[in-house]
């Protein structure tokens, strides 16, 4: 498509490729600025990328690129997952409204978008714009990011008409995207897996299942969402929080904890939303509590379904108005927290017994997070437990054990319903029995769970509660072989005695099991 002075770089042949021309070209003109950069979101989710950008100056033309979809685009880091260095862009895009920066204010990466690093140089005047684009429903779908060469070209531009363009064009280029959402999730998602992020996040595992948990972290790293985790006890839902805190756009304001299982309801109260000297006896000085010290932060709240109902309806209008009214006072103050929130409890079964407020529930999962328990997450055990062992060598300053292949292989048929909490405790006590050979085999694992069990009478009851009763007596009746064949070091007929059992049907269980006594011989 070619207008007159104008050179059309257009890789996208295609009808949303001339439409998107046609629309940034009048909003270029209609703006007066040098370039205008278009990011949409992501269709189902929150990282935005480069769709097209426009320049009037370019070879002294004015130039409209389209770049959406392309696959390098969509590879390049800076444009997708890791935009939280985009302060301005993320902000427009969570907030909604306009924001306006000298182009010496702007971080280097904005500077880096909008031109050749050697050309930011020559610029000492230039005004930036960020444009937020919604949708007819109001939904902000991405941001134009205009550059303007000083700020009274800004101030002529004609907003009125570009709001206009904008408000036809948003709906018709989501309906569009979304036809190619799958593509580009695909690509999204296969650039996700390849990025270094489970270092990053200090969340390990390989299984489908956890790089999907990483994935839906990194969208909730940047946006002002409360954050809901569930997840088994053990599961990992405190580190989440703090991978979210971590590599989040709160990372440097303070990070909050408070279990709401562990005090009683009128600490809660008082050590969350603070107090007044006087308020109560004992109350001797002002308190701001945890809520206003997460000011600009993350409160996390774990154990949120044994918060009582009182608080609950507190919590709630800290959440709706953002203030805070300290017991004892009457003084408002305003406070901006990100909530995360965990629980291994079924909050929805809560709700439907009356013991959890429904319109809290939907304040606190704005963004949801449920997290397998480790038994969902295949091959993690053994990545686990290499990370584990290698943790507690080096706090120990020992030499890191070698696990063998029988070691994993026994530790895997184990359903951790402790989950990874119980596999650290498990492996860094294998660490302490280690031979001096270092190497752990099938012996040292059979040892410390069984001591565990001992320890732990009910765990062989705690351990089978998944799946249908008969699978669970199954995996009841195999973990008493293992421990007896374990205990008689696989004598068949001590076994056999002890169990009341034939010598025949013993035999047979064991077939059913696939377990040979000769492993227990030793
Ligand atoms: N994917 C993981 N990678 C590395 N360490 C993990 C992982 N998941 C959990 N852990 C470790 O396991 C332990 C338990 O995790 P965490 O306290 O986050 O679980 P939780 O679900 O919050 O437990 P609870 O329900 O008891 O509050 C911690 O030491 C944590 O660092």
């Amino acid at each position: 498509m070619q207008k007159q002075g104008q050179s059309i770089v257009n890789n996208q042949h295609d009808e949303l490729g001339e439409f998107t021309q046609c629309w940034l070209s009048g909003v270029l003109k209609h703006s007066g600025a040098q370039k205008v950069i278009c990011f949409l979101s992501q269709v189902s989710g929150t990282q935005l990328f480069k769709m097209a950008e426009g320049d009037t100056q370019r070879n002294d033309q004015r130039t409209i690129k389209l770049t959406y979809l392309e696959h390098n685009h969509v590879k390049n880091k800076r444009l997708n997952t890791d935009y939280r260095e985009f302060n301005t862009l993320t902000l427009c895009m969570a907030e909604g409204r306009n924001f306006n920066l000298h182009f010496s204010q702007c971080s280097e990466e904005i500077k880096d978008l909008l031109f050749e690093q050697s050309e930011h140089y020559s610029l000492t005047d230039g005004e930036v714009e960020f444009m937020p684009l919604k949708n007819s429903q109001q939904r902000v779908s991405g941001v134009l990011m205009f550059y303007y060469p000083s700020f009274s070209s800004y101030k002529q531009s004609d907003r009125q008409t570009i709001h206009t363009l904008n408000s036809l064009a948003v709906d018709r280029l989501a309906s569009a995207l979304k036809k190619q959402q799958k593509s580009l999730e695909a690509k999204l998602t296969s650039y996700a897996n390849n990025t270094d992020i489970p270092s990053d996040l200090n969340i390990i595992g390989n299984s489908q299942a956890i790089k999907t948990v990483r994935l839906t972290i990194s969208k909730a790293l940047h946006i002002n969402r409360n954050v809901l985790v569930t997840g088994e006890t053990g599961s990992g839902k405190e580190l989440i929080a703090k991978a979210i805190h971590q590599f989040g756009n709160r990372r440097n304001e303070p990070y909050v904890v408070q279990n709401c299982a562990s005090i009683p309801e009128h600490l809660l109260e008082s050590e969350l939303f603070g107090y007044q000297k006087g308020a109560f006896t004992g109350a001797d000085r002002d308190y701001i509590g945890l809520i206003r010290s997460a000011d600009k932060g993350i409160l996390f709240l774990d154990e949120i379904g044994d918060m009582p109902s009182s608080l609950q309806a507190k919590l709630l209008r800290v959440l709706e108005e953002k203030k805070v009214r300290p017991l004892g006072s009457t003084t408002l103050y305003d406070v901006d927290v990100k909530v995360i929130s965990a629980t291994h409890q079924a909050l929805i079964k809560k709700i439907e017994q009356g013991e959890f407020r429904q319109d809290l529930y939907f304040r606190l999962a704005q963004f949801p997070i449920a997290l397998p328990a480790l038994r969902e997450r295949e091959g993690d055990v053994a990545l686990l437990s290499h990370f584990f062992a290698n943790n507690y060598a080096q706090e120990q300053h020992q030499a890191t054990p070698e696990l063998t292949k029988e070691f994993i292989e026994y530790l895997t048929t184990y359903s951790f319903p402790g989950n990874v909490r119980e596999l650290k405790n498990i492996i860094e006590r294998c660490c302490m029995e280690a031979p001096e050979s270092k190497k752990l085999d099938k012996i040292v694992i059979i040892q410390v769970l069984n001591e565990l069990m001992m320890m732990t009478p009910q765990r062989q009851n705690e351990n089978q509660q998944t799946g249908s009763l008969s699978s669970q007596i199954e995996q009841f009746e195999k973990t008493v072989l293992m421990a007896y064949l374990e205990k008689h070091q696989g004598h068949l007929q001590t076994v056999a005695n002890r169990l009341e059992l034939s010598k025949g049907s013993l035999d047979y269980r064991l077939r059913k099991f696939n377990l040979s006594a000769k492993e227990w011989r030793y």
